[in-house]
């Protein structure tokens, strides 16, 4: 079956906007051409819209949905033990599912097509990717500090087989990672036994990395040298790698992420509500490292909008730089689309013939929106989760007119007020 996504304007892989149609093959999952008069089978109205690559949260922890605005105002290290942990010590198989159903309705209702997700009872979203449509790198996520070792090894040991099991999921929609937790809650030679596992099993590693002063101190000063550079000793960094926050790095740090290849997920609203700090976002792009954007967990968010994503990344882009031109909008929009897919490996990220058919429909047609000068400075700037029109993934239309298809909304939404009401009596 051919659809034809007609009468809107595209956003093309130099970003540059043109009109014209897009035809998928919904069958390959495939864009099979961009240009004027196209015809499919079906037909899918993008007129007074703009057709752009469905975006790419390249790091999140999607079922922490259930705890949004759970615990506000606190740093990293006092919000993780005191409030989060707790919490998520309870969390039930079952809980993991709705959660990540309620995060996966607001990615499809917000524009997202791709997520990579770091999380525990793994099977529970490798079901809900699949249900959902969406596209996902998934792993689970391993602490080993403060454990008995064999707690800790069994920890290590699910994130691998998880990552060996759930590979090529869901038609291939869904790929996997090895997950330890952070540079600081995973000893190194837990990395040192399992990061050969998962180059064996042939799938990267994603890890949380220098996101506070807090733990970049400790590693400097036990280690005696900077966290990449750790990281980096103990098998980490290669080019299908990619690290959570790169806050605190330096100019050395870049150098090694540009050298390796490995990329950097940037997540601008989770650094500023947890007071992590600011990552220099421009300094890393004008080193050649490959940047994405994630919103992180909807815990230290409390959104999973890459819209808003953007428009954080663009702002405190240019206040860490001290520099009004620093992270433009273009660089904004890319980190949340080709960025993003380059990050995590994932397909997508750019609308070509050949391309994922991983695509969204934005409706220009808003008062926010007018006039439109730049749409390019819009979708940074101006433009919301909820004036997404239409979410394709895989070829397959999984919103059309803000309906969505693959869930039952006020299902999702009842289930998820339900669970998170019992979590809090359990805690
Ligand atoms: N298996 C581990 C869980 C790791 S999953 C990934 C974890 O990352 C946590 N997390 C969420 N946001 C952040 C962040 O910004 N930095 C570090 N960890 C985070 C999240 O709460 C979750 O516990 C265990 O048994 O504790
Ligand atoms: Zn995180």
């Amino acid at each position: 079956m051919e659809l034809a996504v007609t009468g809107g304007r595209v956003l093309l892989p130099d970003l540059t906007v043109e009109r014209a149609d897009v035809l998928v093959d919904a069958d390959e999952g495939v864009v099979r051409a961009v240009g004027q008069d196209l015809a499919g089978d079906e037909e899918l109205d993008a007129s007074g819209g703009l057709v752009m690559p469905g975006l790419v949260n390249a790091h999140t922890h999607v079922a922490m949905t259930l705890l949004r605005g759970y615990a506000d105002d606190k740093p990293l290290d006092a919000w993780l033990q005191e409030d989060i942990w707790p919490a998520e010590g309870e969390l039930t198989p079952e809980d993991v599912r709705v959660g990540a159903e309620l995060g996966m309705l607001e990615m499809i209702k917000s524009g997202t097509t791709a997520f990579a997700d770091m999380y525990f009872h793994v099977p529970e979203i490798v079901d809900a990717v699949a249900d959902a449509g969406l596209r996902a790198r998934l792993g689970h996520g391993v602490v080993t500090i403060a454990k008995e070792a064999e707690t800790a090894h069994d920890d290590a040991e699910e994130s691998i087989a998880v990552a060996r099991e759930f590979d090529g999921a869901a038609d291939g929609r869904v790929s996997t990672a090895f997950m330890p937790h952070s540079l600081t809650t995973v000893g190194s030679d837990f990395l040192d036994e399992y990061v050969p596992q998962a180059r064996e099993a042939g799938v990267p590693v994603h890890i949380h990395a220098n996101e506070t002063a807090d733990e970049v101190d400790p590693i400097v000063e036990e280690h005696g040298m900077r966290p990449l550079e750790y990281a980096r000793e103990h098998g980490l960094l290669e080019p299908e790698d990619f690290v959570a926050h790169g806050v605190h790095t330096t100019p050395e740090e870049h150098e090694l992420l540009a050298e390796t290849g490995a990329g950097v997920v940037h997540c601008p609203a989770s650094n500023m509500k947890l007071a992590s700090g600011m990552a220099p976002v421009q300094v890393m792009h004008d080193a050649g490292v490959s940047v994405g954007l994630g919103t992180d967990g909807a815990a230290s968010n409390n959104d999973l909008s890459l819209f808003d994503e953007m428009r954080d990344a663009a702002m405190l882009g240019k206040l860490a730089a001290d520099d009004a031109s620093a992270v433009p909008a273009e660089a904004a929009v890319e980190m949340a689309t080709q960025g993003g897919a380059e990050v995590t490996g994932l397909p997508g990220g750019r609308i070509e013939p050949g391309a994922a058919a991983d695509l969204v429909v934005v409706d220009l047609d808003a008062p926010h929106l007018t006039p439109g000068h730049d749409l390019v400075s819009h979708l940074a700037y101006a433009v919301t989760g909820s004036d997404v029109r239409h979410t394709l993934c895989d070829g397959a239309v999984l919103m059309r007119d803000r309906e969505v298809l693959t869930m039952d909304e006020d299902a999702v939404l009842e289930r998820a007020e339900r669970a998170a009401a019992d979590l809090v009596q359990r805690v």
